[in-house]
């Protein structure tokens, strides 16, 4: 038996000596990446983590001690040790264990995560619960270089700051990239904080471990003793915290020695690690960025190019190259997500028209309506769900001003293995009720394209959403053409039944609709409503079905029915789409098929609701 097949929790971790340490973080490794190589996932990041993993849980007494992990996509090694080793195989996988932490899959997830830089906000708070209910257990934020550079990590150390009287230890893990290289002002603060301090600090952290005022005295006595100037105060420390670091955080003797000194010290405590994506494995060592998530692989021959259908990120890619090729004032923004949002060519080709403004929706937003004051387009490339964390800036710096500015939503509808969290299942109904705001929905890659174009001529703010992946196969027309504006279309002409289909739920409506003899409507916008269409539809039909991928409750089937109760029309109406839960990660098409949103789905709704002379069909939610 290894000794990481002999742990089941963090208690049995403690057990061991620390000599054997090394050992077991080797054997962590080597299963962590044969798991992901099996079940796909959040390679690089996993491995680097490590042996800061197995240091936390044999320092800490956790899950007494509160161990709040940021993002939450390095946490595989935390799930091995805490009771969750032979579950792996299912991770990321319907009704299996999340990629991140969930506070229902274990007392060990303190905190769920997805979305980055929530981990200091949400330690502090731990850490301010104990101190008022008279306890006093820990509180360990774990937070890498890229999350840090979010706006929300910085008002929680402005916070933190000032609480001194609160045991909250926030660990920096620097790797020195995000999914993409890290971008921007910090990450080069990082930078020359490693280089000035590193191991020479660690050599230091005797002195390091004094608090705060003592610590801050012994610097001028050391200054004055020595009669130079010893490096000024970190950012860290000038925020309140005690700064430890930097140290090697695959060092084992190192680690665990810190974080035990760092245990008995009271108030803000930070420590900076320095850690390698992708330790341990050449191939995720040399390319952090294919190993960011990967799918399934074989670690001997790691992961082959493959001959792929084109996704709507690659269709979104090359029109922002060709739109930007006869449109100087065409600027591409993207909050880090350079590779998922399709903007590698981008970059190479534009370079002084690429903005990675890091973890930073809000400010990435905000930005895009600077420059479009100034008669730029920019174009925010953005996940459905991470422009969630930028609500206020797109109601209030974008539409409220009716700024130019378009918006490529990417990731809209559900997203698979991520799961809850990255579903873009909000958008339809969150932009929706903007006044200024015109969105449409993609449902084949060539009307993406001409979506694309609708947006970037319309000259207010527009957003496009198309999903994770491929399309239905379409081909795709080399011209910039645009969709009529405001209009639907009729996709197939039938009788007695309307279906008013949105987006990717086209393809399976337009199946379901033969099956049903129905008309079936692709239409296009959801704002502005083709109203005429629908008024259309209902006078010439005997019942109505709106079929999206979002939420149905304030979804494109609420604004069908606000439209018809606005002209008066009073007409059998079944509104279809995601429901009001949170739905769990799994294969795409199983999940689709679990809400009832495939063809056979959407035809045994109809015929549920509407009643038909053919047996009822099961939804199946398996
Ligand atoms: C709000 C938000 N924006 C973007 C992302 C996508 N994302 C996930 S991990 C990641 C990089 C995080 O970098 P870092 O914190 O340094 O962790 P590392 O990947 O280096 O381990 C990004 C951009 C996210 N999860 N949340
Ligand atoms: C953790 C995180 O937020 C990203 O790594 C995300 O998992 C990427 O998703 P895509 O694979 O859809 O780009
Ligand atoms: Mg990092």
């Amino acid at each position: 038996m290894t000794l990481l097949q002999a742990i089941n929790d963090p208690a049995e971790l403690r057990r061991l000596k620390p000599e054997q340490l090394n050992l077991l973080a080797e054997e962590l490794r080597q299963f962590l990446l044969e798991s992901v190589s099996r079940s796909g996932g959040h390679l690089s990041s996993n491995l680097g983590t490590v042996e800061l993993t197995i240091a936390l849980h044999y320092v800490f007494d956790t899950p007494r001690d509160r161990l709040v992990w940021d993002v939450g996509h390095q946490t595989y090694g935390h799930k091995v040790l805490t009771g969750r080793r032979e579950r792996m195989h299912t991770l990321r996988q319907w009704q299996g264990i999340s990629g991140f932490p969930r506070r229902s899959e274990s007392p060990y997830d303190t905190f769920g995560t997805a979305h980055s830089s929530t981990s200091i906000s949400a330690a502090l708070g731990m850490a301010r619960a104990a101190r008022l209910k008279g306890e006093n257990w820990r509180t360990i934020a774990v937070i890498g270089d890229g999350a840090m550079s979010a706006g929300m990590a910085f008002e929680a150390l402005n916070n933190a700051g000032v609480q001194q009287d609160v045991n909250l230890l926030v660990i920096l893990n620097d790797n020195d990239m995000s999914i993409s290289p890290p971008v921007g002002a910090l990450n080069r603060y990082l930078a020359r904080l490693m280089s000035g301090r590193f191991y020479a600090a660690a050599k230091d952290v005797g002195n390091s471990m004094l608090p705060g005022p003592v610590r801050a005295l012994a610097r001028r006595l050391t200054e004055h003793a020595k009669g130079f100037v010893v490096p000024p105060a970190t950012m860290f420390e000038e925020f309140g915290f005690n700064y430890v670091g930097p140290i090697d955080g695959h060092d084992l003797d190192s680690l665990i020695p810190t974080l035990e000194n760092l245990r008995e010290l009271k108030g803000p405590q930070f420590l900076h690690v320095v850690t390698r994506k992708g330790q341990g494995y050449k191939l995720a060592e040399a390319d952090p960025i294919l190993y960011h998530g990967t799918g399934k692989f074989d670690p001997a021959e790691g992961i082959l190019p493959a001959v792929a259908k084109t996704t709507y990120t690659e269709v979104f890619g090359n029109w922002l190259c060709d739109m930007a090729a006869i449109d100087e004032r065409l600027v591409g923004i993207t909050p880090a997500m350079r590779e998922g949002s399709g903007l590698v060519r981008f970059e190479q080709m534009f370079p002084e028209r690429y903005f990675d403004v890091g973890i930073a929706e809000q400010h990435a937003v905000t930005f895009g309506a600077g420059l479009a004051t100034e008669g730029m387009k920019p174009v925010v490339a953005i996940y459905s769900t991470f422009l969630q964390r930028a609500y206020d800036q797109l109601i209030h710096d974008v539409a409220l001003q009716n700024l130019d500015v378009t918006f490529a939503l990417d990731r809209a509808g559900l997203v698979g293995a991520d799961g809850a969290t990255h579903a873009g299942n909000y958008d339809i109904a969150f932009v929706r009720c903007i006044p200024n705001m015109v969105l449409m929905a993609a449902s084949d890659e060539n009307e993406c394209r001409r979506m694309l174009t609708t947006a970037y001529r319309y000259p207010g703010p527009a957003a496009v959403r198309y999903p994770r992946g491929a399309g239905p196969g379409v081909a795709i027309e080399p011209a910039l053409s645009t969709v009529p504006f405001g209009k639907g279309e009729i996709r197939r002409q039938g009788k007695g039944l309307a279906i008013l289909a949105f987006g990717p739920m086209v393809a399976p409506s337009v199946a379901a609709g033969a099956e049903l003899g129905a008309t079936v409507a692709n239409m296009r916008f959801i704002k502005p409503l083709d109203v005429e269409l629908v008024t259309q539809l209902a006078r010439e039909h005997d019942q109505l079905v709106t079929v999206e991928e979002g939420s149905v409750m304030g979804g494109a089937g609420a604004a069908v029915a606000e439209a018809l109760a606005a002209a008066g029309i009073v007409k059998p109406l079944l509104m279809l789409g995601l429901p009001d839960v949170f739905i769990q990660h799994g294969d795409p098409a199983l999940l689709l098929s679990s809400v009832g949103l495939d063809a056979k789905g959407i035809a045994a709704s109809i015929r549920r609701c509407f009643g038909a002379a053919e047996p009822r069909l099961v939804v199946n939610n398996s």
